[in-house]
């Protein structure tokens, strides 16, 4: 099932059969954004190389003017000293054309070199701003946007066009130069012999469309092995990395994950393979014919001169000419084509700008209630996640008042999880409505919802900072007001962990960095449940959060949770029914519907699935 901003991503990305030409569309997009990044770099860049542009053509002229003025001078300076010859009047336009060669040449040099600093700068600028939109996007969209894999080829893709295409813009420009250099070629040659550039661009053409069509084809082939390569990056972060080296180890999974590798980048290698073979023998058979061309026109230009009907000066400037057309042209042949797979790479990260969240502020927002005096109140509620057919919750009624604690419990699969989601407007039902204080979730902006939520999910983050830094990001905003840190750190128990640490709450925690200060399961755990308590919430929800406490940590966590919950809405998950069973309320679920609730001892005296699942854990502890 697909929902309305994925159907749009789908409909955008490359079409079957786009020729490479239709990829340029993003080109002129491209120049819009670099120039957004800095007009000023983006202006100097292009004016810069316009002049550039100018300048080969200008020097050929130049030497076929120092040819033809030398060609009268020849023999007459003989018995002339260089002093002398230097102020003689015959030597003056000579001289005078010289240094206008000098000029151009110590030109070409500082503008290549300037346009190669501002390329650095511009590209470096475009990268960043890039990544900052693409972070700024990705934080719009919905969940569903990153939960699925198809989701995640489409993010992966897009994020590797934000940092790697860079050069592009290099491209773009240094594309656009040539085809003015080319022009002014074009445009002396074409003076003297109009059918010289024709025939050199006719011996062109066919390797033109050569090149764009494979690279159309290495494109597309890039595009289709997408969930290849993200597995062959995952397999090589499962065998090279510091998460997994233990279990790598101890199970000896090492060489297992080295032959999927390899065979993996064997099957890619492969594909790779036969396009660059196919694409070399078409370009090679191409090439021949332009050399071929190339040279009948140089010794066309040859006799025209033997003939006498062109100088040795013209003869210069036009197998110069030639020369540089044909190296230029096929520079540019070659150019325009990775120019157009470039450019088709542009459309992932352009595509994945495209998409639109569906959980959007509406409207007239109606503002969160403060305090919540109802709850929320489930009806009907039904929900699949996005591509998939299982109803995972349905037909589910449940009300959840204001302040009171209620636990959810249930096999693993039963859908606690997901409820939690719904609960934070993480994803919306497919059926049934959700009603906070009586009005629909979909009613509320969906920031100022989340605020009033306290949330810690069993795979909550591990952020490799500092202790302080970890808990400030339940409120960001207060990162730096250290009594609140201190205190959110109390209530959850983080407080004795951080004490113990050697830069206490400046201490940066995990491994990924080298004065990280590694932290255990259960200490990690309390920490994660202090960026909750950051929030000052109206609502906590706690998803398995004593899965790694200890039995003392838990009970204590628990203890004070009950105290601090005081007056907030609490919705806990936990597999550990000494945890459980201090909710005011526990509900049943089993195949995303209820099937029991009550208080626990009205649970177990009933004697159904909870009382038995009860009894199960507890004989384990007798
Ligand atoms: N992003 C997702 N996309 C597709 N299916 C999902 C997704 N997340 C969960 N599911 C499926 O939804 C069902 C319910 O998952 P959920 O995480 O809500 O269960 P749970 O009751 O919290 O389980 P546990 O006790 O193991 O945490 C599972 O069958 C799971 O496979």
């Amino acid at each position: 099932m697909l929902r309305k901003g994925q159907e749009e991503f789908i409909t955008i990305t490359i079409a079957p059969g786009q020729i490479a030409l239709g990829a340029m569309r993003h080109v002129p997009r491209f120049i819009a954004e670099v120039w957004r990044t800095s007009p000023k770099l983006t202006a100097l860049g292009i004016f810069l190389r316009l002049i550039r542009a100018l300048i080969p053509a200008a020097m050929l002229f130049v030497g076929k003017q120092i040819i033809d003025t030398i060609l009268p001078l020849i023999g007459q300076g003989a018995a002339v000293d260089l002093t002398d010859w230097i102020f003689s009047p015959a030597a003056q336009p000579l001289l005078l054309w010289i240094a206008a060669e000098f000029a151009l040449a110590l030109a070409a040099d500082l503008i290549g070199r300037v346009t190669g600093m501002v390329d650095v700068l511009l590209t470096e600028r475009y990268v960043n701003a890039m990544s900052v939109r693409l972070m700024e996007h990705a934080a719009s969209l919905d969940l569903a946007h990153f939960e699925s894999a198809d989701q995640q080829d489409r993010l992966d893709r897009a994020r590797r066009q934000a940092s790697g295409r860079g050069n592009l813009l290099g491209q773009v420009l240094g594309f656009a130069q040539s085809i003015i250099t080319i022009l002014t070629f074009a445009v002396g040659l074409a003076l003297y012999t109009p059918w010289l550039v024709l025939l050199v661009a006719l011996a062109l053409i066919p390797g033109f469309v050569s090149e764009a069509h494979f690279n159309t084809l290495a494109y597309r082939l890039n595009f289709r092995k997408t969930p290849e390569r993200r597995t062959l990056d995952y397999l090589r972060y499962l065998g090279a990395s510091v998460e997994t080296a233990k279990e790598v180890k101890l199970y000896g999974l090492g060489g297992y994950f080295i032959t999927r590798f390899s065979k993996l980048a064997a099957d890619l290698y492969r594909a790779s393979r036969l396009l660059a073979q196919r694409r070399a023998a078409w370009g090679g058979f191409f090439a021949i014919i332009a050399t071929s061309a190339y040279y009948s026109a140089y010794l066309l230009v040859i006799w025209h001169t033997v003939t006498g009907t062109l100088t040795l000066g013209d003869l210069t400037f036009l197998g110069g000419s030639l020369l540089r057309l044909r190296t230029l042209l096929e520079t540019l042949l070659l150019g325009l084509s990775e120019l157009a797979a470039q450019s088709l790479y542009l459309d992932d990260l352009f595509s994945f700008f495209a998409i639109r969240p569906d959980i959007v502020r509406p409207v007239n927002a109606v503002p969160v209630p403060e305090p919540i005096r109802q709850g929320f109140s489930l009806r009907n509620v039904g929900f699949r996640y996005p591509g998939t057919n299982d109803w995972v919750i349905r037909g589910l009624d449940l009300d959840i008042g204001a302040g009171e604690v209620i636990a959810l419990v249930g096999e693993n699969g039963a859908g606690k999880s997901t409820l939690v989601k719904l609960l934070c407007r993480l994803y919306d039902p497919d059926e049934g409505e959700i009603l906070l204080d009586g009005v629909d979730l979909r009613c509320y902006d969906p920031v100022a919802l989340q605020q009033h939520i306290g949330v810690i999910f069993q795979d909550f983050v591990r952020y490799d900072v500092s202790a302080r830094d970890n808990i400030a990001m339940g409120r960001i905003d207060d990162r730096e007001r250290l009594d609140l840190i201190q205190s959110a750190a109390q209530r959850s128990l983080a407080d004795t962990i951080i004490a113990k640490l050697p830069r206490g709450y400046d201490q940066p925690v995990g491994k990924r960095f080298t004065d990280g200060y590694d932290l255990s399961g259960g200490e990690w755990q309390r920490i994660a449940i202090a960026r909750a308590y950051m929030r000052d919430a109206q609502i906590l929800v706690l998803d398995e959060p004593s899965a790694a406490l200890d039995a003392r940590a838990e009970h204590e966590v628990f203890q004070r949770f009950k105290e601090l919950a005081e007056g907030r809405m609490v919705v806990l998950i936990s597999h550990r029914f000494s945890t459980v069973r201090m909710a005011d309320r526990i509900v049943v679920l089993e195949h995303g519907r209820i099937l029991e609730m009550g208080t626990h001892a009205a649970l177990l005296a009933k004697g159904g699935r909870y009382a038995d699942l009860f009894e199960l854990q507890a004989n384990g502890y007798r």
